[in-house]
């Protein structure tokens, strides 16, 4: 982070008061002038060195010599930039650029914080907040401001929006990183405006990263840990944890819901493929979004009699481990014959609105059991909601992870993110349609969410992995045969 050390002045006369006349206008100029160079021969020191040694030998000894002077701080200089281009560029280019950023895009600061609605009125005089620093990230701009006395971080947020306008920014996001300090968030450039690949991130798809993370040394502990499934807002790879946690997607209807779902089970292909991870599937919207993967799962399922009886299934598993479990160890480490259990459910509020009271009941219980205990036991679940409706929010609790992608509404991304969410800048409610599997993460336990987007898997690259990690034969021997479901 880089002090701004000419900062705009925080403070400036609101009312039309007369010039002062004892104002000299040429002695203003000079002194500006003055101070002006004065700035910049200590802000630019190489510059000022090799003009001082260049002048003060002409001074002293002539002209001539004043030219060969010249030459050796030329040559100085030229053999600097060859051997470090880095460090020389540091102290001059960079501090170049960087003043004319803060010139360019910040020397408007108190008119503007005035008519934002961030200004104070003391006397004749509006007191705006002071620019501390800034920081300059490839696609956002980080300000570190102090605010007037009695403003509090909710007047910055409800100054979000007009402050995008006025920075001509996407969008603009207030937090309160300590006292008496505001950080202000400016994104300029839409990051993760390209689709991700697969392959994208760091040359190797979620698959591969996964199976060679499964590969090495504490295989069987390691299994489903940590998957690469997209990326982040700050260009690193989104990794996630299955084992040991619940998994919550939220996303309006084409948000992309389908593209994390098949992260996921893409990133987990190579531990299926090993026998580690066991996928159970249930998809009650008629198994249109899943079904190319079912020979990856070990159940797949998309009417309701089945999938309760799936679940059903799932939490005797899963009772049986915890009897078993109880007094020999706090977490689960999957093996070939106990794999972790991953159910995956697209369109959980499909679940908890069936019809048949007595099928609906059988199916919140057995949800309710996996949700509470399953963790322990190596049973995760991972389910996408379109609508988190009153009947899905009080599950919300029981999921560690949250994602919401594209929400409907600011209450919406509450529901999925939790209180506060929307404060911190996770707007999942304003991610535009063009940029479906975009969304923010939330993990308990961390402080703010954070943008993601997860890869695109087309037919193609499902079929692909598909191919690749589909198990041969069907793994029963964990004592409730797999099953594919059947009309
Ligand atoms: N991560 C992504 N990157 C780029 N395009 C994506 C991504 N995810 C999805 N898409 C595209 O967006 C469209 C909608 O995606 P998808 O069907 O996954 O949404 P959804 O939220 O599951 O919708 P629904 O609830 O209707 O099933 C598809 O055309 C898909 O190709």
């Amino acid at each position: 982070m880089t002090d701004t050390n000419n900062q705009p002045s925080d403070r400036h006369r609101s009312g039309s008061a007369a010039p002062d006349p004892s104002d000299d206008a040429i002695g203003s100029a000079l002194w500006q002038l003055t101070r002006f160079v004065v700035v910049w021969a200590w802000r630019l020191p190489v510059v000022t060195l090799s003009v001082a040694a260049v002048a003060v030998t002409g001074w002293r000894c002539g002209p001539t010599n004043a030219i060969i002077a010249t030459v050796v701080v030329l040559a100085v200089l030229a053999c600097w930039a060859v051997l470090d281009p880095a460090s020389l560029r540091r102290i001059t280019l960079d501090r170049i650029r960087f003043r004319y950023r803060v010139w360019s895009r910040y020397r408007h600061w108190t008119a503007l914080c005035a008519d934002c609605g961030l200004g104070r009125v003391r006397g004749e005089d509006i007191v705006v907040p002071k620019l501390l620093r800034i920081r300059f990230d490839d696609a956002c701009d980080v300000l570190t401001i102090k605010p007037v006395r009695g403003q509090t971080l909710s007047d910055f947020i409800a100054a979000t929006d007009a402050l995008a306008d006025a920075f001509g920014a996407d969008t603009v996001s207030a937090t309160r990183p300590g006292p008496q300090q505001i950080r202000l968030t400016v994104q300029r450039q839409q990051p993760l405006a390209d689709p991700v690949t697969p392959a994208a991130t760091d040359g190797t798809s979620g698959s591969s990263r996964a199976a060679s993370t499964l590969s090495g040394h504490g295989r069987s502990q390691r299994a489903g840990v940590r998957i690469t499934v997209g990326e982040r807002g700050d260009g690193r790879p989104w990794q996630l944890s299955v084992a040991g946690a619940h998994i919550l997607i939220g996303g309006v209807t084409g948000a992309g819901k389908g593209s994390v779902l098949w992260s996921i089970i893409a990133g987990l292909a190579p531990a299926v493929a090993a026998g580690q991870v066991q996928l159970r599937v249930a998809d009650p919207k008629g198994g249109m979004e899943l079904a190319l993967g079912a020979p990856l799962f070990h159940r797949f399922t998309y009417r309701a009699d089945t999938i309760a009886t799936m679940l059903a299934d799932t939490t005797a598993v899963m009772t049986d481990r915890a009897e078993r479990l109880r007094g020999t160890t706090r977490q689960h480490v999957p093996t070939r014959a106990e794999p972790l259990i991953v159910v995956v459910i697209d369109e959980l509020a499909a679940l908890t609105a069936y019809t048949d009271r007595k099928l609906k009941t059988e199916i919140e219980q057995h949800l309710g059991l996996l949700l509470t205990q399953g963790r322990a036991v190596g049973v995760s679940v991972v389910a996408a909601v379109q609508d988190p409706s009153k009947d899905v929010v009080p599950l919300r609790q029981l999921f560690p992870i949250r994602i919401a992608l594209r929400m409907a509404e600011s209450t919406q991304t509450t529901m999925i993110l939790g209180p506060g969410a929307v404060e911190r800048g996770a707007r999942a409610h304003q991610i535009p349609e063009h940029l479906p599997g975009m969304g923010y993460l939330a993990i308990d336990g961390t402080a703010a969410p954070t943008l993601v987007r997860a890869f695109h898997y087309t037919d193609t690259a499902i079929a692909h992995t598909v191919d690749l990690y589909a198990p041969t034969q069907a793994t029963d021997d964990v004592g409730d045969g797999g099953t594919t479901e059947q009309e």
